[in-house]
Formats: C-alpha cells, sequence, structure tokens
C-alpha cells in the first residue's frame, strides 16, 4: 500500500524495549494519533519515524520508498517530513514570516517563489497579518500556528506532531484542535500526532493507535474505541465509564439490558467476565423501587446508593455504590442527595478481554 507503513518496528534502549514490534499501515492523508500514558513508547516511535532515532529492527516505508530497516538509515532530510514540537522551536530573533520561510532558505529558494510559498503557507494558518511580528509577540497557539505555517511550507508528504498542544491551556487547546483538523483538511498531508491526551486524539484523529509498555493494543476509529475497546485497560483509558462482572458473555459481545441483568444476579464467584458500561447507558430512578413481583421483575431491581455528585452544568455525574460494593458512575438530570438509594437500569453493556 502507498502511505507510510510501520513493519514490526522494534526500539531497544540497552535491555529496555521503548517500542515493541509495532505495525501500523497509515494511507496517505490520514490523520493517525498515537495515543498512551507516559513512557509507552508514543515519542520514539515518531522519532523513528523522523530519522532521528535508528530502529533496532522491523521497516519503515513510505509511499514504497525504505526509509528505515535494521540494515538502512534514511537520513531526516531526505524523507520528505516535517515535525512540529511541544516547544514551537521558533527562532526568537527572525519575524514570523521569517521562521516560515526557514526551510526554504535551507533548501535554497528564492525570491518570488520563496515569498509566494510563505504567504501561502501563512494564509493556511490565518496568520498573514501577524508576518512581519516577532515570536514572542503572538500568544501560545499563534506560535503554534507559525510551526504548522513553516512545516507546510516545504510541501511534506508526512507531518508528524509531538504533544503540540501541551503548553496551552485548556479553552486554547480546543480552537487549536480545530486549527489542526482544518489544517489537515486543506493540506491533506498525513498526519502523526503524539498524545497521551484521549480527548484531544479522539476530537482529531481519523485512527487512534492505543500504545502500552512499547506494543499496540488497540488500532481503531474513535469510535469503535470509544463503543467497543478491546481489553479492560483500554477502557479505563478511553473515555468515561465503570467495569462490572458478570456471568456469560465473552469478549468482544455486546450485551442487552437482559442479558446484563441476568449476568449480575449470578452468584458472584460466576461472575468472571469483565463488562464496560458507559455512563449513557445507565437510567437512574430517583424514587425508591418497589418491590418486584416474581412473574414480573421490574426493570429496575438494581438499587445504588449515591456516594459523590458532581455538577457538570449540562447534568450530574453520579458515582453509585451497588449493594455488590461495585461503583458505577451514572448521569443524571436533577440534582439527587448523597446518601441517597436509588433505583438503576443498565440498557447495555461491552465485555472485555481481560487483562493479564
Ligand atoms: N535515548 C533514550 N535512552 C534510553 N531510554 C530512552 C531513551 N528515549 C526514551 N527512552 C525510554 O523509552 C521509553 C519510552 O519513552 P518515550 O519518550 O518514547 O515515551 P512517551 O510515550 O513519548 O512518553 P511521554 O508521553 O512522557 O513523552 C521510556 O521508558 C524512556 O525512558
Amino acid at each position: 500500500m502507498a502511505g507510510l507503513a510501520i513493519h514490526r518496528v522494534t526500539k531497544q534502549f540497552g535491555d529496555h524495549r521503548a517500542v515493541d514490534d509495532l505495525s501500523l499501515e497509515i494511507a496517505p492523508g490520514e490523520f493517525v494519533a498515537l495515543l498512551g500514558p507516559s513512557g509507552c513508547g508514543k515519542t520514539t516511535m515518531l522519532r523513528m519515524l523522523a530519522g532521528f532515532e535508528q530502529i533496532s529492527s522491523g521497516s519503515l516505508t513510505l509511499n514504497g520508498t525504505l526509509l528505515a530497516s535494521d540494515q538502512h538509515h534514511m537520513p531526516p532530510e531526505q524523507r520528505n517530513m516535517a515535525m512540529v514540537f511541544q516547544s514551537y522551536a521558533l527562532w526568537p530573533h527572525m519575524s514570523v514570516a521569517d521562521n516560515v520561510g526557514y526551510p526554504l532558505k535551507l533548501r535554497r529558494v528564492q525570491g518570488s517563489e520563496y515569498q509566494r510559498r510563505v504567504a501561502h503557507a501563512l494564509e493556511q494558518v490565518a496568520l498573514t497579518p501577524y508576518a512581519q511580528r516577532a515570536p514572542q509577540e503572538l500568544s501560545g497557539g499563534q506560535r503554534q500556528r507559525v510551526a504548522l505555517a513553516r512545516c507546510l511550507v516545504t510541501d511534506p508528504d508526512v507531518v508528524l506532531l509531538d504533544e503540540p498542544l501541551a503548553n496551552l491551556d485548556r479553552n486554547l487547546r480546543a480552537s487549536m484542535e480545530h486549527s489542526f483538523v482544518d489544517f489537515h483538511r486543506r493540506t491533506q498531508a498525513t498526519m502523526v500526532y503524539v498524545t497521551h491526551d484521549q480527548s484531544e486524539a479522539m476530537a482529531m484523529a481519523d485512527r487512534i493507535a492505543v500504545m502500552r509498555d512499547g506494543a499496540l493494543v488497540q488500532w481503531a476509529t474513535p469510535e469503535t474505541l470509544y463503543r467497543a475497546p478491546r481489553s479492560e485497560w483500554v477502557a479505563q483509558f478511553i473515555g468515561q465509564g465503570s467495569q462490572l462482572k458478570v456471568a456469560g458473555g465473552t469478549p468482544g459481545q455486546r450485551l442487552d439490558e437482559s442479558a446484563l441483568m441476568q449476568g449480575l444476579a449470578a452468584p458472584l464467584t460466576a461472575r468472571t467476565q469483565p463488562v464496560l458500561v458507559r455512563p449513557e447507558h445507565i437510567r437512574i430512578e430517583a424514587h425508591s423501587p418497589a418491590p418486584s413481583s416474581a412473574h414480573s421483575p421490574s426493570p429496575y431491581d438494581l438499587t445504588g446508593c449515591v456516594e459523590r455528585l458532581t455538577f457538570r452544568g449540562e447534568r450530574y455525574e453520579l458515582h453509585l455504590r451497588l449493594a455488590t460494593g461495585e461503583a458505577l458512575l451514572a448521569y443524571h438530570h436533577t440534582a439527587l442527595n448523597e446518601g441517597q438509594h436509588v433505583a438503576v437500569r443498565l440498557l447495555e453493556g461491552w465485555c472485555l478481554e481481560p487483562d493479564q
């Protein structure tokens, strides 16, 4: 396949495997996030793609051209990739326009061609009016857009981004997410974006590679990761939710309400299958549940105690404790009292692979 192919790549630092037998096929023009906790090997993978780090085994190819293997290492400047760093890495003594044009100077592009490409890159990130300012006279978000324009100017095949929003405050991060998505749409560049922030990855990427201890644990669209996380570990890392144990069900199976309730009603020793229940699949009945008759059991025959209540503007987050001692996170539209007992209905759940 044309595009960026990571084939069984391993990076060994002494005894430590920072990246462990990782394979990904990234389509041309795709926006991909490498997501995982600190130290899982994301930056090391990105640096191997850029050519700043040699690979220990496996191979990297871009549009069929070998970039790296254990025998071969194409230098970074020959890979036609551009990298955006957390620190922006702008030259303080140069204007915005000169910073953006710097990679062109290195390539000896001059005159009207130089002017045209710098103007175009600045326009792409909506910074034309700031061309003559110094980087220190810009906000953090604007500086990061200068860094984007600087990588755009060389028309790279691949843009590599290493936690580019980590230094920005929360509000600015949200607006920069739009800038990145917009940048991606306009340029159609293949983008590989490293982050430990799942909401950032979910908001921007076409597909996400979730990494743990150097290995790939799931490679899927944001929707699939949310709806169908593979394991207990991925489920606790992506989105909000509670994990319960049920009897029956197999990993990768969706349980409906009755299967879930049946699985929960089994003796504790038989409940070995972990299941994820998202808060939007939980219904709360604030009044005490009526005793259910043996012939027509009420759907509300699970009860929980409200341990904690957090106001989130459009809804309340309820931290519930079930009679079995298990914790459950639910949403509710009105305030409840801490210590109050409520009836709980679980509409669906997703069976997970247990962690080793
Ligand atoms: N040059 C190096 N020499 C030895 N070990 C290294 C080197 N670079 C990274 N490591 C180790 O490899 C592992 C992965 O590091 P890496 O920076 O890729 O993780 P990361 O997922 O990007 O983390 P973070 O989100 O904190 O940046 C870590 O245990 C790190 O200490």
